[in-house]
């Protein structure tokens, strides 16, 4: 299937001249040099991506590293200084104004952290809102509204003002709003950021039934490793406007690309995130026949768990056939880091 975006040689660069930066010298110094010579931030530096369908595409990254202008460059809310974007083949810096409202208000949503809601209207106008602008009648977006209020849990709380509403609630409201337009794509700009962190797991979770339920793509900034390993199809870690790694959660922690993703992915519990296909060996013919059967995307700690209670090495099951073998070595192995030596000496 082809990408939803496609990004190609990206650039945003704040600040005089900028459009002087890319592919020029200047594009070589460090973002220090340029800020002190130039008077220029690069923001966004040479990135290229595809954001496939139906998946979750994290923008993951220390604050500053770029992940929001990257992100609103996607819809020209920021203007690209250079490269190209085209959502489903089609250009996104060549549209004009009202195909740009088109792509925002139908293909591309965007969730806010500050949740941008109209504190003197109710949850159901709220949620109701971005239909009224795209001009929907009034009885049908109401019926849409409502749907979208029971969607994300809010049923009973339509008649209440924002200010009447938790931090959670208040971004479900914001969810809600979003996914009443039916976009293609969901932007989240790091929607969790305020939420305690009780909260903001539940939020992940809505997020991540929302997905499965519908299978949206979604684009998904954040700054916290953990929200994005656990809500993460793929991930690109952004460092100074680039993109260091894209992958997934289990590329980036069990083969991080530079010393700066393994240092980041340095305290991540190994076992929640890698799978069972780092751990396996080639199975006997006996042990292809007998022992508790996982499949490939069994993670390494819950193959921990069959393997203790069988007392014998599991079977890594596809489609009736056995990709291979763990036991008790290979599932330690993967928890202490030794199966990147494994499979370099493989
Ligand atoms: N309008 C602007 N003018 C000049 N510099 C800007 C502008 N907007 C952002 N920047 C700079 O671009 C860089 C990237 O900013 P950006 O907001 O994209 O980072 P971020 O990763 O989203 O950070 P955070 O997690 O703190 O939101 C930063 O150095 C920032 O100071």
């Amino acid at each position: 299937m082809p990408p939803v975006f496609s990004v190609r040689n990206l650039w945003k660069v704040f600040g005089p001249k900028a459009d002087k930066v890319p592919g020029s010298p200047l594009a070589e110094l460090s973002a220090e040099e340029l800020r002190e010579r130039h008077g220029c931030t690069a923001a966004v530096r040479d990135v290229s991506f595809d954001v496939r369908p139906g998946e979750v595409f994290v923008v993951m990254g220390l604050s500053g590293s770029g992940k929001s202008t990257l992100v609103r460059c996607l819809t020209r809310l920021i203007e690209p200084t250079s490269g190209s974007i085209a959502i489903d083949g089609e250009d996104v810096v060549g549209m004009d104004r009202d195909r740009l409202r088109e792509l925002r208000r139908h293909r591309a949503a965007m969730v806010f952290q500050h949740f941008g809601l109209l504190p003197h209207r109710t949850v159901l106008d709220n949620v109701a809102y971005g239909l009224e602008i795209q001009g929907v009648g009034k009885a049908e977006r109401r019926a849409k509204a409502a749907e979208m209020v029971d969607k994300v849990g809010l049923a009973g709380l339509e008649g209440r003002r924002p200010g009447q509403l938790s931090g959670g609630q208040q971004q479900r409201v914001g969810l809600a709003r979003a996914l009443a337009a039916d976009p293609e794509v969901l932007l989240f700009d790091e929607p969790f950021s305020a939420l305690d962190p009780l909260i903001r797991r539940e939020m992940q979770e809505e997020v991540i039934r929302l997905h499965r339920d519908e299978g949206r793509t979604m684009v998904f900034i954040t700054h916290d490793l953990a929200e994005a390993l656990r809500i993460g199809d793929r991930i690109a870690l952004m460092r100074g406007g680039r993109v260091v790694q894209c992958g997934t959660p289990e590329e980036i922690v069990g083969s991080p690309a530079d010393d700066y993703v393994r240092d980041f992915v340095r305290d991540v519990p190994r076992e929640q995130v890698l799978t069972v296909r780092r751990a396996m060996r080639p199975a006997t013919a006996d042990e292809a026949c007998e022992g508790p059967v996982l499949t490939p995307a069994t993670t390494v700690a819950d193959a921990i768990g069959a393997v203790a209670r069988a007392g014998t090495s599991a079977r890594v099951m596809e489609d009736g056939r056995c990709l291979g073998v763990v036991d008790h070595r290979g599932l330690l192995g993967v928890v202490a880091g030794l199966d990147g030596e494994r499979r370099a000496a493989a």
